[in-house]
């Protein structure tokens, strides 16, 4: 049977996912600050390994845990409920955009 990954359209489509969600993560006012001192390109590669991971594209991940990656936001900066939402909209307004955009249409829109 075909993994979330490869339904959603394989690399190509994580790819083109996770670069239109953080363009829309950067421009959101509740959320941008707590990305102020990323390397956006270190975050977007870390985005797109967990992603691929969590779908089922691989089973190797070398990232940082979840728990671990976020402790000290919520630690020094009160990363909270409402913030994670904000992630969650963003990434399933992105993902709804990309449904009709032609390339992710191409990989995936047929098996959606
Ligand atoms: C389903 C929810 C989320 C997932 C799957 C996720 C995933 C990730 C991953 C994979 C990393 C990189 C870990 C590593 O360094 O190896 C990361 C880091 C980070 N996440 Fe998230 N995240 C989520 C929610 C959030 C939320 C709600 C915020 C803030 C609004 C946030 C802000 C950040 C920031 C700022 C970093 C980079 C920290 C640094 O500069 O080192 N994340 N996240």
């Amino acid at each position: 049977m075909a993994t979330l990954f490869e339904q959603l359209g394989g690399a190509e489509a994580i790819d083109l996912a996770v670069d239109k969600f953080y363009e829309r993560v950067l421009a959101d006012e509740r959320i941008k600050h707590f990305f102020a001192n990323t390397d956006m390109a270190k975050q977007r590669a870390h985005q797109k390994a967990f992603l691929t991971y969590a779908f089922g594209g691989t089973d190797k991940y070398s990232g940082s845990d979840m728990r671990e990656a976020h402790k000290a936001l919520v630690v020094e900066q009160g990363l909270n409920h409402e913030h994670f939402d904000a992630v969650a909209e963003d990434l399933m307004l992105t993902v709804a955009r990309l449904r009709s955009c032609s390339l992710y249409s191409q990989n995936s829109r047929r098996r959606l």
